[in-house]
């Protein structure tokens, strides 16, 4: 992560510019060469890039960014666990989560793959009488935020159909005490089991919330049964122990695991319990095989550093601030939401890792999104017919609009013309042509699973992982740390210690009203 910043936008701009000029509908059908050197392989995950304004010569000027900064010893250092977060000093271990034999650190590796084993005996228990109400857990309750919730979240709504039964799973994240009313809704507090997730184990809505659980299984089951039904994945195990939590139920995971990055780890735990520890190896396993393409394809093969230079292309070249995801699938309908965290924590910087200052236009995108085909009813208006451009990650499931089901059948047909109609647009005719036509030329990709299994499932996750610490490699910056989560953490406390010094006017009107 050594080599100079570079003038990503220039170096772009002969491209851009010879691009801009050219009907995409035309450049697209152009094929040739340019037809192959747009599309991508990783397993089961196919990435077309036909649709976006880039040709082989635009593509070839991207790798050659990717090769000035240095892709394959940066590639090398992340995934043998060297120091690729230098401002935590930590390694960015997920990647050894799936498999930790190319880890140079056996010691840690020895610690990771026991850690596995522990969750999943654990996992196991829960499914008997060694679960620790001396019942089957029928009810789990994962307490959380951030990364310590959206992979949980993310995961078990895609992995429904895999979930054992008797089991559910529910989610608190937010302070609003209606999370937790609708998570312990129908359950039976002796057959239930509170997971708090925290990495730091002092994010104070997890604490407060995990105070809230605590106090809700005391008053059915007193003090002491309510401590057996509580378990914790963290970093900072003595945290979780001052917290209240027995040692036998507190599962850490590293230090180097990034709360984004951390579901792999034992802040997956309430999710290998509900799904039970084969499932979640396979999402593992569907992880581990694009690492291993990751690793070990040339760059001009290279699935997530493709995808990668495409955002930066739009980014940094075009200039087109966001990117918008749109599922076509139910069961990833938290993708947009998950991929918010994993790129906008990850990516949204402007300083490299120098220290210097990032250009405009540069840096992580805005990412939002939601449900095809439902978001064609609400946004897609604007993709379509407003001023700006914005390009369209459409993810796809061959084998669901394959499967037969007329519905689905046409939700894959929707998704289809929807890429077509941002691609071509339309000439409206009469009176109201203008406002009739649709101009066309946005430029779109689609990212498309084989299916979603388990396997599926990981590989689409690792493929963004993998994308995004490509995308910091390019623009020299940090995609581990998240420095600027903290500053509203502190004013939080200070308002609730009564601290209200350093606040305007508008703002302590606002505290008055909360009577804070
Ligand atoms: O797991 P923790 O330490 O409770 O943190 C929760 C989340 O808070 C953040 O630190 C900041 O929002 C995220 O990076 C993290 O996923």
């Amino acid at each position: 992560m050594s080599a100079p910043p570079m003038d990503i936008a220039r170096q772009l701009a002969p491209h851009v510019k010879r691009l801009a000029g050219e009907p995409l509908g035309a450049l697209v059908r152009a094929g040739g060469q340019r037809d192959a050197a747009l599309q991508w392989q990783a397993g089961t995950v196919t990435l077309d890039a036909r649709h976006q304004r880039l040709d082989t010569d635009a593509m070839d000027a991207l790798f050659a960014l990717a090769e000035a900064r240095g892709f394959d010893a940066a590639r090398a250092a992340l995934l043998s666990g060297d120091i690729v977060n230098p401002t935590e000093e930590r390694p960015a271990l997920h990647s050894a989560l799936r498999d930790a034999s190319a880890l140079k650190d056996r010691a840690l590796a020895a610690r990771i793959e026991a850690a596995r084993a522990r969750t999943a005996a654990f996992a196991r228990a829960c499914q008997g009488t060694d679960a620790p109400g001396g019942k089957p857990v029928t009810r789990i309750i994962n307490i959380g935020i951030g990364g310590s919730d959206l992979g949980p979240r993310l995961v078990y709504s895609a992995m429904k159909a895999f979930r054992r039964e008797g089991v559910d799973l529910r989610f608190v994240s937010n302070l609003d005490p209606a999370d937790l009313e609708d998570a312990i809704e129908g359950a039976d507090p002796e057959t239930t089991l509170v997971c708090v997730t925290s990495k730091s184990f002092t994010t104070s809505e997890t604490l407060m919330n995990a105070r809230a659980a605590k106090a809700w299984l005391a008053a059915s089951l007193g003090e002491e049964a309510a401590n057996a039904r509580m378990a914790a994945a963290t970093a900072a195990p003595d945290r979780a122990e001052s917290f209240g939590i027995a040692p036998a139920r507190i599962f850490p995971f590293e230090e180097g695991v990034g709360g984004r990055y951390s579901f792999w780890s034992a802040a997956g735990l309430c999710l290998e319990i509900v799904l039970g520890p084969e499932v979640f190896a396979r999402i593992l396993e569907g992880a581990r095989q694009i690492d291993a393409h990751f690793a070990a394809a040339p760059a001009k093969d290279n699935l997530p550093l493709a995808k990668a230079l495409i955002d930066v292309w739009n980014r940094a070249g075009r200039g087109l601030l966001s990117r918008c995801v749109a599922a076509y699938s139910t069961r990833l309908e938290l993708l947009p939401a998950y991929l918010q965290q994993l790129e906008m924590e990850s990516l949204g910087k402007a300083v490299r890792l120098d220290g210097s200052a990032l250009p405009a236009h540069s840096g992580g995108q805005l990412v939002w999104g939601g449900k095809g085909s439902d978001v064609q009813h609400s946004f897609f208006q604007w993709l379509h017919q407003g001023v700006d451009e914005v390009p369209v990650d459409f993810i796809a499931v061959q084998a669901l609009y394959a499967s037969g089901d007329e519905r689905a059948k046409a939700l894959g047909a929707n998704l289809v013309a929807q890429t077509a109609a941002l691609l071509d647009g339309h000439q409206g005719e009469g009176d109201l042509a203008a406002h009739k036509t649709l101009p066309g030329g946005r430029v779109s990709s689609v990212i498309m699973l084989e299916c979603l299994d388990p396997e599926g499932l990981g590989a689409l996750i690792a493929v963004h992982e993998h994308k995004v610490f490509c995308e910091g490699l390019i623009y020299g910056l940090n995609p581990f740390d998240q420095w600027g989560v903290e500053l509203g953490k502190r004013l939080t406390t200070d308002l609730l210690e009564g601290n209200h010094s350093r606040f305007d006017r508008a703002s302590l009107d606002l505290a008055r009203l909360f009577r804070l």
